[in-house]
């Protein structure tokens, strides 16, 4: 069975038809690239599978679960986390702290009562800071613990992000535009980090990346969105030299390089 199983997928916003019949299937440990120019509906599609929008038809599987329908909360709870084009932490948080809320929030808190506590027997906060103290490590982000998020340099915030995107032990991993905003020297760095993360949690990824480079040395297999349908999918390769794909790219003006 697929991990993640998209069947015609669809959604309209007033007359637009931002998503319309996606189909995507995934298995444990894969690693996917969606790409396409901007307004083409890649990020749409994560907070479809998220549960942030429910579409206007089709289906969404999750080891075998139907996940429409469902809070975004609860789909967390199912395994699947991601992180977002702009970053989005609780910048005035401590780091330490931004990773314990999630995991609070994951087992039903919100995050107030998450970071006070109330109710939580001191072994369970025990375990959830080190839970947290485990992934900042792991990241190298122990040694800035207690600083407040928003101060970290902008790769650390990133890796502090998918820290906590991965603190849950999801089986799958959205990650929406990560080295946005990178230099050369960055995103090298990023992709890296991707590949261990993919290693060594074994999670299954779909990767949003406007870098050409950056999704055709990570990505396999690649799947290009344009105007909220499919035009083409396969090996960077293949998609490179696709003319629905040079056509999509270079009628906006953008080389696939
Ligand atoms: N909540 C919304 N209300 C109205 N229109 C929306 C909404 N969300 C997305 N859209 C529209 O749907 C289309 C697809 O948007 P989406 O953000 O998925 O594109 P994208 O491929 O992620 O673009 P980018 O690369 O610029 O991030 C766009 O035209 C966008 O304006």
């Amino acid at each position: 069975m697929a991990l993640l199983e998209v069947r015609d997928l669809s959604i309209q916003f007033g007359g637009l038809k931002a998503l319309d019949g996606f189909t995507l299937s995934l298995d444990e440990g894969e690693m996917v690239g969606l790409i396409g120019p901007n307004g083409a509906g890649k990020t749409t599609v994560f907070n479809l599978i998220t549960g942030v929008y429910r579409p206007s038809r089709g289906e969404i599987r999750f080891r075998g679960r139907s996940l429409v329908g469902l809070r975004p909360n609860q789909i967390v709870r199912l395994g699947i986390a991601r992180t977002f084009q702009n970053i989005r932490l609780f910048k005035g948080l401590s780091v330490v702290d931004n990773v314990r809320a999630a995991l609070f929030s994951q087992t039903g808190y919100g995050l107030l009562p998450a970071l006070v506590g109330g109710g939580r027997t001191a072994g369970e906060e025990a375990r959830v800071y080190w839970r947290a103290m485990e992934m900042l490590r792991l990241f190298e982000l122990e040694e800035v613990a207690a600083e407040p998020a928003g101060s970290l340099p902008y790769g650390a915030q990133r890796r502090l992000e998918m820290a906590r995107a991965l603190a849950s032990g999801p089986r799958l991993l959205l990650l929406d535009e990560p080295a946005a905003g990178m230099n050369p020297t960055e995103a090298d760095r990023l992709m890296e980090l991707i590949r261990w993360v993919h290693r060594h949690f074994g999670v299954a990824i779909v990767l949003i990346e406007h870098q050409m480079r950056v999704v055709m040395r990570l990505c396999p297999r690649i799947v290009v969105l344009d105007f909220g349908q499919v035009i083409a999918q396969g090996s960077p390769e293949a998609v490179r030299q696709d003319p629905r794909v040079l056509e999509a790219y270079l009628g906006k003006g953008v080389a696939v390089t």
